[in-house]
């Protein structure tokens, strides 16, 4: 099977998790588009989806699935997103396609948190992705510069601005060894709006297409 197939798989799966009535957060990239396509067909179960990007809220809406804002939501039993990598504790690094901020803070208010991911997205160790941080333009110098004491290799990704007007510096080489640690190490420093690091709060099941069916842990 191909890693379309796989997405599509992992992404399908997780529709046996819907229950009539709920609202539900959907992340952003490749694996949710195939989550959001196979939704239309429980538009009339839900009350509607929290969107953790400006393209999953439109995609949401060609499919005529209400988008709520979650200020106005009181609970949120489910989100289903992607993740770049994922390891053996369902920790994450996400951000890939820049949504890593809005997908934090949907992730801090749902109640299970589900990762649909392909085979590939398996690491034993994160970090061989580059990690991505939201940063505030006036910043990007400033935090490059944190960044590459902690031993990191920031690149500025040009030409591309977040849903919240910001900038991503994608981060190769760190040293991602102690994930939790890492994570509070870069909220800390001035400038950063998030890091791509989602360990403090991991996924609560993970979704795994392989070619012998999906699997769950
Ligand atoms: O900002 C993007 C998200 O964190 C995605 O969940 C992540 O990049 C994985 O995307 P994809 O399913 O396209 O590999």
């Amino acid at each position: 099977m191909d890693h379309n197939a796989l997405k599509k798989a992992a992404a399908e799966a997780a529709l046996a998790f819907i229950e009539p009535g709920m609202v539900i957060g959907v992340g952003t990239g490749s694996t949710v588009n195939y989550f959001i396509d196979a939704l239309a067909s429980r538009k009339d179960d839900l009350r509607g989806a929290v969107a953790s990007s400006e393209a999953t809220a439109a995609r949401l809406r060609e499919h005529g699935i209400p988008v709520l804002d979650l200020n106005n939501v009181d609970e949120l039993p489910i989100y289903v997103d992607g993740a770049d990598e994922v390891n053996a504790h369902r920790e994450m690094i996400k951000g890939g396609g820049g949504a890593l901020t809005r997908e934090k803070i949907i992730a801090a208010v749902a109640r299970k948190f589900i990762c649909v991911v392909d085979e590939s997205k398996k690491v034993q160790r994160l970090g061989g992705f580059p990690l991505p941080v939201e940063v505030i333009p006036m910043a990007r110098s400033h935090v490059a510069r944190r960044l590459a004491a902690l031993g990191g290799q920031p690149k500025y990704r040009e030409g591309f601005v977040t849903d919240n007007g910001n900038v991503i510096l994608d981060v190769h080489r760190l040293d991602v060894s102690r994930p939790l640690k890492l994570e509070e190490q870069l909220n800390s420093i001035t400038g950063v709006v998030t890091n791509g690091l989602f360990a403090l709060r991991p996924a609560d099941l993970v979704l795994i297409a392989t070619s012998q069916g999906v699997e769950r842990y």
